[in-house]
């Protein structure tokens, strides 16, 4: 029975620290890791490939029900396989970001997608890095939390994050892109981006990765005590 099986889920917006606390959770507790926005954006980058328009609900929603993902552990880190494709780099552009949040709108896409999620919880446990992780995937997960931080400080360090590998970007327009992306996530009519009633929240604009490790780690403890 996988639902035994412990989840933890952090939820939050786009930039707010979730895949860096996740990766840190999942290796302090030696659990599964399931990188939720990855799919929507491996589904973004296949309907682009395609030429699946990112409003045809039913043709991106038959294509979220085939979509031949995979993922692949390695020394570098997770690869993610679309069609036997190594597409790690590609689907981390911002633009395969905006075009995951846009497919992800809608309901029939999200509901094609909702089995593929929960077949990661695998013993000893998961931690499920997401927008709906703890308000519809695993809405029984024993510790939730939820990551805010406020968009100039995302903006910032998303900024910090691609001139340490080169990219040369403007602040102003990926505050906008940041901007537009929340509104989106957070105003849709289904799975909007809002914290579970149970979910503790911790704003980690002003936290260092450690202290929101730390806190974290106290309040997860605590709940999977209980
Ligand atoms: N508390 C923090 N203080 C400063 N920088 C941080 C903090 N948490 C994360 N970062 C940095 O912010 C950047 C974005 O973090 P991360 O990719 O984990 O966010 P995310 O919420 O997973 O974003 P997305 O949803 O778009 O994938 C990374 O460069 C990361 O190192
Ligand atoms: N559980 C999820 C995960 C992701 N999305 C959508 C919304 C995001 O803007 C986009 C990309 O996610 P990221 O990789 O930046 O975490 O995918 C969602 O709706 N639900």
């Amino acid at each position: 029975m996988t639902q035994n099986v412990p989840v933890v889920t952090i939820d939050g917006p786009s930039g707010s620290g979730k895949g860096t606390l996740c990766q840190k959770l999942a290796e302090h507790y030696q659990w599964h890791l399931l990188d939720s926005g990855a799919i929507y954006r491996v589904l973004a980058l296949a309907a682009l490939h395609h030429d699946v328009a990112l409003d045809n609900e039913d043709a991106l929603s038959l294509l979220a029900a085939h979509l031949d993902v995979s993922f692949k552990a390695s020394e570098k880190g997770t690869l993610v396989i679309l069609e036997g494709e190594d597409v790690s780099f590609e689907i981390r552009k911002e633009t395969v970001g905006n075009a995951a949040s846009k497919v992800a709108a809608f309901p029939r896409v999200r509901e094609a997608l909702l089995r593929r999620q929960r077949a990661f919880r695998q013993t000893p446990g998961l931690i499920a890095d997401g927008r709906d992780m703890g308000t519809v995937i695993f809405v029984d997960a024993p510790a939730k939390i939820f990551l805010e931080a406020s968009a100039a400080e995302r903006a910032q360090r998303r900024y910090n994050q691609l001139q340490e590998k080169g990219f040369n970007v403007s602040f102003e327009h990926l505050l906008s892109e940041i901007e537009e992306r929340d509104q989106r996530d957070r105003n849709r009519t289904v799975a909007p981006l809002v914290p579970a009633q149970d979910a503790l929240v911790i704003d980690s604009t002003s936290l260092s990765i450690e202290e929101v490790v730390k806190l974290s780690i106290e309040f997860i403890d605590n709940k999977l005590t209980q």
